[in-house]
């Protein structure tokens, strides 16, 4: 497989040594600066960009006729427009917030979690998500969609930073070092706590997981997540 990268930071630099282990070539590097792109060239493209430049390099993919991986966070009010864009192209698009394994079964988890504690109403829902200080945007996107996974199976209505009502879930975010994502939800009642809890102790998981969904896409049409992917529901 081609794969063009779009962002060479952090997670292009993983993704480039994961796919050349797995036999795929790099076709391309687009960053900051980068005049043009051969989009001929390329099977498929992984966006690991930043808030401000995800959604064009996404849209000027589906223009190109390259199916696009995205793990960008951060720009998610456009994910709409996005899907509308790769649907009339007839592209083949998934976004995730999060493309690891365990964070995908950590996903099925909260989801089944919630829905227990949903029962109980004397448990109160909070959440803590951690990262390196070079993160851009908070709240996490893989803690975006834990709380959309309980807002689906209870009666919160919505999340809100740090402070929060009784109908809504309160996220805090904290920046240290280099720490590459731990998610914390908790269940707490006045007698006691209930916590789930997932560690990334580096990159690679999220990496291996964007190129096995660039892997699944090739010879697809649509818009897919990773449920699809991982074959988890
Ligand atoms: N979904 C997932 O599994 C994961 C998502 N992420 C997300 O991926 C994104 C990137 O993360 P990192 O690699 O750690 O950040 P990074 O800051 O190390 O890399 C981002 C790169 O994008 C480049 N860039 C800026 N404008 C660009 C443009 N117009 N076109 C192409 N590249 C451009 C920057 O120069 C930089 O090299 C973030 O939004 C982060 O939250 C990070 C890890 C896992
Ligand atoms: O910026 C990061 O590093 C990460 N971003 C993603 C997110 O916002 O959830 C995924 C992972 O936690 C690492």
């Amino acid at each position: 497989m081609n794969i063009g990268l779009f962002g060479y930071g952090k997670m292009g630099k993983m993704i480039e040594q994961i796919a050349q282990q797995r036999g795929h070539s790099i076709v391309a590097k687009v960053d900051v600066g980068t005049k043009e792109a051969d989009y001929s060239k390329m099977d498929v493209a992984i966006d690991f960009s930043t808030p401000d430049a995800a959604y064009q390099n996404i849209i000027t993919c589906f223009e190109n006729k390259v199916p696009v991986i995205s793990g960008t966070t951060g720009w998610l009010e456009r994910y709409a427009e996005a899907v509308k864009h790769c649907q009339e192209k007839k592209g083949a698009f998934i976004y995730a917030s999060n493309f690891s394994l365990g964070v995908n079964l950590f996903f099925e988890l909260n989801e089944q979690l919630a829905s227990m504690m949903s029962k109980l109403e004397q448990y109160s829902v909070s959440m803590e998500e951690i990262h390196h200080t070079q993160k851009l945007d908070a709240p996490s996107g893989t803690a975006i969609t834990l709380a959309e996974g309980i807002i689906e199976h209870s009666s919160y209505k919505t999340w809100k930073s740090e402070t929060a009502d009784e109908k809504s879930i309160p996220i805090t975010s904290k920046r240290e070092g280099a720490v590459a994502g731990t998610h914390i939800v908790s269940y707490e009642s006045e007698v006691d706590k209930i916590e789930i809890k997932h560690v990334a102790h580096n990159r690679k998981g999220f990496a291996l997981g964007a190129v096995i969904a660039a892997e699944w896409i090739q010879g697809k049409t649509g818009v897919f997540s990773m449920k699809d992917v991982l074959n988890l529901s």
